[in-house]
């Protein structure tokens, strides 16, 4: 998603560029105004270009607003942005005035310092904006590689609960690792196909897997993103408690995780090659795979339910004939 951003000169990197090849224009009478235009032209298209590279905001994916709202706040980020525009106007206009007084003028040398003059302070003016943007540029790079347009299981689950484990089990692979906000250990993302629908599964250590009451409104806001997936949330459980955690304490983090996400969501009790498990939900154990099939099974068809309930799938989007 912002993987392309190019990097943000400084102001005065920009000045430089513009006046070192302005004076590189040309040799003849004309010197001052091939000056001014080189100068003017690559300042305006630099800047120009620069906001051309942002996302529009108002098309990303809800999943990547929210991600790029937390990191870097999206209004500041227009404002920015907006500012950077209205300097490369700036700089055009500044140009055509300075040509049109050269024209019959006899020292246009002055008349083209004093264009540059101008131009120097517009780009001052626009320093913060461009430290802002390139600062910006470094957070937004490191998105997840989390595609928002797959249906998507989303595992949950204290640590040690099983969650890699499952992962690796379904999709075949270690997880690649996504860097996501606020976490340290990062998402892991893999996929797995059924029929020709490709299927995404993301682990979440480090964000669905301690009481939310412990996080901060930063911390929440960056794991509520993970409502605009199209996800349902596997919720694993050990209750064998090997995992460190006791049956209770897992299951209070369920009720916590469960109203909040606002996405379907499915227990499963792992490691019960363990211990028997006959509480809420489904059973099995990615250790001997007992289970795991019946699990997956059971996520796709909550995953094509919630499809249809969205009217994302042809099936809901068919016009109904009306009754006679
Ligand atoms: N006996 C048994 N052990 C299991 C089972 N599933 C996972 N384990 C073990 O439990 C430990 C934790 O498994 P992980 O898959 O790393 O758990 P996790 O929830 O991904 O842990 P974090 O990455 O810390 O969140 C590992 O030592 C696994 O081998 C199971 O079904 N039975």
């Amino acid at each position: 998603m912002f993987e392309r951003l190019p990097t943000v000169p400084t102001s005065q990197e920009l000045v430089d560029r513009a006046f070192r090849r302005s004076t590189r224009a040309s040799s003849s009478r004309r010197k001052d105004e091939a000056m001014l235009m080189t100068a003017g032209n690559i300042l305006s298209d630099n800047l120009t270009n620069l906001v051309r590279k942002y996302p529009s905001f108002a098309n990303i994916p809800p999943f990547y607003y929210d991600l790029a709202d937390v990191v870097v706040g999206v209004d500041e980020m227009r404002i920015h942005l907006s500012r950077v525009s209205w300097a490369a106007d700036q700089i055009r206009t500044i140009t055509k005035e300075h040509l049109a007084e050269m024209k019959g003028a006899k020292d246009r040398t002055s008349i083209r310092r004093s264009s540059f003059g101008r131009m120097a302070s517009v780009m001052k003016s626009i320093e913060k904006d461009l430290l802002f943007l390139n600062d910006a540029r470094q957070k937004l790079r490191f998105m997840p590689t989390v595609d928002p347009d797959l249906p998507t299981i989303i595992v949950a689950g204290y640590p040690n609960v099983g969650k890699s484990s499952f992962m690796t089990a379904v999709t075949g692979a270690r997880p690649e690792i996504a860097s996501y906000p606020f976490t340290t250990k990062g998402v892991g993302v893999g996929h797995f196909t059924r029929g020709h629908q490709r299927y995404q599964v993301v682990d979440t250590p480090g964000l669905l897997d301690r009481p939310l009451g412990e996080r901060n409104e930063i911390e929440l806001q960056a794991i509520a993103a993970l409502r605009h997936l199209r996800g349902a949330v596997l919720y694993i459980l050990d209750p064998s408690e090997h995992c460190g955690f006791s049956l209770e304490e897992q299951l209070r983090l369920l009720e916590d995780i469960q109203p909040w996400l606002r996405l379907p969501v499915q227990v499963v009790a792992n490691k019960v090659d363990l211990a028997p498990y006959d509480g809420r939900g489904m059973t099995m154990s990615t250790l001997s795979g007992t289970g795991v099939a019946e699990v997956l099974d059971k996520m796709v068809e909550i995953l094509e339910v919630a499809e249809v309930e969205e009217g994302r799938t042809e099936e809901s989007n068919c016009v109904r004939p009306t009754p006679p």
